[in-house]
């Protein structure tokens, strides 16, 4: 078990509020631990610096850390789903699914991936593809309908800041067997997948199907959706 403010090697900042830890051979840094309280529970937001992007990241942890087996969420960032409510893709459900599972489970990780917004091609680039997807292309269409990548997330930094909090190995919250298998490549072993799977809605079924048949996302629950598109 390790207490996220006992890190070795961990030092006060003089201003008292944050805790500097030196850079990891890595590239991120831990600069801040803060108390999070939300209306799931009682979180600790752990902010780091990504030398390699300049990107701001935080992991909100609950609960005692383990090194085996810790349920994990690598949220890749949705500005439109996590925080305009949109329902073009089931973002924003998947988020708070994933901190209600882990305040129920009594401990957990969500890393909430900044930079990796539209699959990695950024706010305007999806906002772009969604016009696309309006005028009848699917995600992948549109995404490289704009000469884009169909995804270009990079999962090192999700790696290292797991290590830096001591994780070992997760359960991974995730439908998308690509971040199984980017986490294995950056050395953190997965002992299970558990999903996460949002009831669909009118607005993203075909977004979902597109996910399921193209990006060989884990959605048996469509199934069950009466067809109608
Ligand atoms: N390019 C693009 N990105 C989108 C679109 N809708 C949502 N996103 C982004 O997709 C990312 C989430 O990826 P998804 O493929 O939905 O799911 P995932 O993270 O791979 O898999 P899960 O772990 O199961 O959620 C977020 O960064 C969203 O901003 C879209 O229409 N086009």
């Amino acid at each position: 078990m390790t207490d996220i403010d006992g890190v070795p090697g961990g030092k006060a900042h003089p201003s008292g509020l944050t805790r500097v830890v030196n850079a990891s051979p890595s590239g991120v840094t831990r600069v801040v631990n803060a108390p999070l309280p939300t209306k799931y529970g009682d979180f600790q937001a752990v902010g780091y610096l990504d030398h390699d992007r300049g990107d701001e990241q935080v992991a909100l942890v609950y609960g005692d850390i383990e090194e085996e087996g810790m349920l994990v969420r690598l949220h890749s960032e949705c500005l439109t789903g996590d925080a305009f409510g949109s329902t073009h893709c089931e973002c924003g459900p998947q988020l708070s699914t994933a901190l209600r599972e882990i305040v129920s489970e009594g401990r957990g990780i969500v890393v909430y991936l900044r930079g990796h917004e539209g699959r990695g091609i950024g706010l305007l680039g999806k906002l772009r593809a969604m016009k696309l997807q309006a005028e009848g292309l699917d995600t992948v269409e549109a995404n490289l309908a704009l000469g884009l990548p169909v995804d270009a997330r990079d999962y090192g930094v999700a790696a290292e800041i797991l290590r830096d909090l001591g994780v070992r190995s997760v359960r991974l919250l995730s439908n998308n067997p690509r971040k199984r298998e980017a986490l294995l490549r950056h050395g953190i072993k997965v002992d299970e997948q558990v999903s996460l799977l949002i009831p669909p809605c009118e607005n993203n079924i075909t977004y979902l199907r597109t996910k399921r048949e193209r990006l060989d996302h884990y959605l048996p629950h469509l199934d069950a959706v009466v067809h109608s598109s």
